[in-house]
C-alpha cells in the first residue's frame, strides 16, 4: 500500500491513546513465560509483540518472527534454557542478516545447543533446549543491549542466578535499566553497577500484575507533528514522568523545537509553544537510536541544521537507517553527511513536491516522513510496515487532520 500525504491544516489538536511500548511488553511476555503469576494491562497490539506472543504458544518446531528484533534476542536466549524443546528460529530476509553472534556465543558457553543453520552468526538457529548451568558470563555491550536483556531475562530461571559482566562501551543503556525493572517489578531481584549486572534465582513469584506504559518512540512523531505545526495541543495517554523508557528524552530534546511537554496523571500534553530555538541541534543518541529518524525530518521540516551522533547501531536495525535517512531527505532537496556512526543535515532548500519515500521494510522510515506533510506533498511506499510497532498510526494521523489517501 503506497500513501500519498498532505496536511493543510496547520493547527492540531487531538487526544491519542497510544499502544504499550513493545519493548516493555516484550520483556513481560518472557517473564511471563516463566512466571505464569505475572498479569500484563495495556500489551502492545503491535507486529512485534503478536510474533512473540504466538512463538512462546507455539513453543517448539518452525519459529518465524519476521522483523522483530527483540523477539529474536529474547527468544535465542529462552529457548536455549528450555529443557526439551527442538526450535527452528527464522525471521525475514533482513532478520536474517542481522547479527546474534555475541548472544550465541555467550549462551554456548553457558552450555547451550545452537546451531546456525545458514551462515554463522545470523539466523536461522537450530536450538535444542537444556539446563544451562552457568553462574557467569562476559558479553561484548557495544553491539545490541537487547543480548543483555536477553540474558537478564533468562538470568533468574538458571539455578545460581546469573552474572553479566559488560565488556565496551555500553550501547542503549536505558534498554538495560528498563530490564532490570521490570524484573524488579515483578519481584526478582537484580543490580546492574560499573560493568556488572547480577540476577538473583527465583523459582517462583507472587502474583502481580504489571502495567506496560505507552510506546515513547511511537509518541516521537506527535512531537514532530507539535514541532512542525503552527499551534498544537495533543494530549497522549498512558505516559508517566518517570517513564523506565529511554525515548522519554524526547520531553527535553523537543524544547528545542519549541514543545513544551506538560504531564498530568497519566497524560502527556505536547503543546507547541512560539518558535523553534536554534537553527543548529547537536544530540548524541547512544542511549534512544530509535529517535534519531524522527528528529533528523524536523530539522528537514524546520530547515534546521543538525549533527546526530552515537548512531553506530543503526546499521543492524530493520535496515541500514544512516543510508536510507540519507536517500529519502536528498530527495526532498537537503545535504545529508553520514559516517558509521553520525548523520549531519547541512542545509536544506526549499523542499522538493511529490517525492516517493521508500521505506525499507523499516515502520520507523514511515512514521518519521510523516509529519513532513504539513510542508510538501509526496508518498509513502509501502507504508503498512508502520505495524510492526504501531498498527493504528495512520487512523490516528487522520485524527489529526491529516489526508492519507491510498494510491496505486
Ligand atoms: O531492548 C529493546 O527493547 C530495544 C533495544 C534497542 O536496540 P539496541 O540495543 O540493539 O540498540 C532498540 O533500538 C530497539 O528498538 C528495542
Ligand atoms: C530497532 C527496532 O526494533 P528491533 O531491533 O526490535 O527489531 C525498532 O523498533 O526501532
Amino acid at each position: 500500500m503506497n500513501l500519498s500525504l498532505i496536511n493543510e491544516n496547520t493547527e492540531v489538536k487531538a487526544d491519542l491513546k497510544i499502544t504499550g511500548s513493545k519493548s516493555e511488553s516484550n520483556r513481560l511476555l518472557i517473564l511471563k513465560a516463566l512466571y505464569p503469576e505475572i498479569s500484563i494491562e495495556n500489551l502492545s497490539n503491535s507486529d512485534d509483540t503478536v510474533v512473540l506472543k504466538a512463538a512462546l504458544e507455539k513453543g517448539d518446531g518452525l519459529i518465524d518472527i519476521h522483523h522483530a528484533g527483540t523477539a529474536m534476542r529474547f527468544l535465542t536466549a529462552y529457548f536455549a534454557a528450555k529443557e526439551g524443546c527442538e526450535v527452528e528460529l527464522t525471521g525475514s530476509k533482513r532478520m536474517q542478516e542481522r547479527p546474534v553472534r555475541l548472544l550465541v556465543d555467550a549462551l554456548q558457553r553457558m552450555g547451550a545447543d545452537i546451531q546456525y543453520k545458514n551462515q554463522v552468526g545470523f539466523p536461522p538457529l537450530i536450538i535444542k533446549g537444556k539446563r544451562l548451568h552457568a553462574d557467569s558470563v562476559k558479553l561484548k555491550a557495544n553491539i545490541s543491549s537487547q543480548y543483555i536483556s536477553a540474558l537478564m531475562l533468562i538470568g533468574s530461571s538458571l539455578p545460581n542466578g546469573l552474572e553479566i559482566i559488560l565488556e565496551g562501551q555500553v550501547t542503549s543503556t536505558p534498554y538495560i535499566l528498563m530490564t532490570l525493572e521490570i524484573l524488579q517489578q515483578a519481584g526478582i531481584k537484580g543490580n546492574f553497577r560499573d560493568e556488572r549486572i547480577y540476577i538473583e534465582p527465583v523459582e517462583t513469584v507472587d502474583p502481580v500484575t504489571v502495567a506496560v506504559e505507552s510506546d515513547w518512540s511511537s509518541a516521537s512523531y506527535f512531537y514532530s507533528i507539535a514541532a512542525i505545526s503552527e499551534s498544537a495541543e495533543i494530549t497522549l495517554s498512558n505516559y508517566r514522568k518517570d517513564s523506565r523508557q529511554g525515548d522519554s528524552c524526547l520531553a527535553k530534546i523537543y524544547e528545542h523545537f519549541g514543545v513544551r511537554t506538560e504531564f498530568g496523571k497519566n497524560t502527556i500534553i505536547l503543546r507547541k509553544e512560539g518558535r523553534k530555538r536554534s537553527f543548529r541541534i547537536y544530540e548524541n543518541l547512544r542511549n534512544s537510536p530509535d529517535i534519531a529518524q524522527t528528529i533528523a525530518v524536523t530539522c528537514l521540516a524546520l530547515g534546521m541544521e543538525c549533527k546526530l551522533d552515537g548512531l553506530h547501531t543503526l546499521k543492524i536495525k530493520e535496515t541500514d537507517r544512516l543510508q536510507a535517512l540519507k536517500n529519502e531527505m536528498e530527495k526532498f532537496g537537503a545535504m545529508v553527511e553520514i559516517t558509521d556512526d553520525c548523520l549531519k543535515l547541512l542545509s536544506t532548500g526549499s523542499l522538493n513536491r511529490d517525492v516517493l519515500v521508500k521505506t525499507y521494510n523499516d515502520h520507523r522510515m514511515a512514521m518519521a516522513f510523516a509529519p513532513l506533510a504539513f510542508k510538501t506533498s509526496f508518498s509513502i511506499e509501502d507504508a503498512g510496515v508502520v505495524s510492526k510497532s504501531y498498527p493504528d498510526f495512520w487512523k490516528d494521523l487522520k485524527k489529526l487532520g491529516f489526508n492519507a489517501r491510498e494510491i496505486i
